[in-house]
């Protein structure tokens, strides 16, 4: 079960996407597809590792904060959740190396 934190921003993306306000960040997302919102998650991404070579502590935390927020809406996009992602890490507990890569090599 994820942290509620993560469970209240989920429930105000899908509202602020179903709402379509212009004044929402998540809504310009949604409307820009899931194409956009995976280029921002790679934006994001490439940020977070920029600051985690060049910056501090706290820069770390704000660009891993922002990678995490865009990945809830591409999996929000996507009709999956944190729950999901979290299932998928605790199924892969207790697997040796090898199974897992295995597993992920079936279809
Ligand atoms: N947690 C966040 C959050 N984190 C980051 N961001 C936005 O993510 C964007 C990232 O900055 P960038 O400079 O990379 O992007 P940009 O230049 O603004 O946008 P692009 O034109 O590059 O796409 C900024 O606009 C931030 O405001 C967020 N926007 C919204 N939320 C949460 O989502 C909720 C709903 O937001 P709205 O949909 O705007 O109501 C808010 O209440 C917050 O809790």
């Amino acid at each position: 079960m994820s942290d509620p934190r993560i469970i209240r921003l989920e429930q105000t993306i899908r509202e602020r996407a179903a709402s379509g306000a212009s004044d929402s960040y998540v809504a310009s997302l949604f409307s820009k597809g899931r194409e956009k919102i995976a280029q921002k998650v790679g934006e994001e991404a490439t940020e977070t590792v920029i600051a985690a070579v060049t910056g501090n502590g706290e820069q770390l935390t704000s660009e891993a904060a922002d990678l995490v927020f865009h990945l809830l809406v591409l999996l929000a996009e996507a009709g999956q959740s944190f729950d999901d992602v979290l299932d998928k890490l605790a199924q892969r507990e207790g697997m040796s190396g090898l199974d897992e890569k295995a597993s992920r090599r079936e279809p």
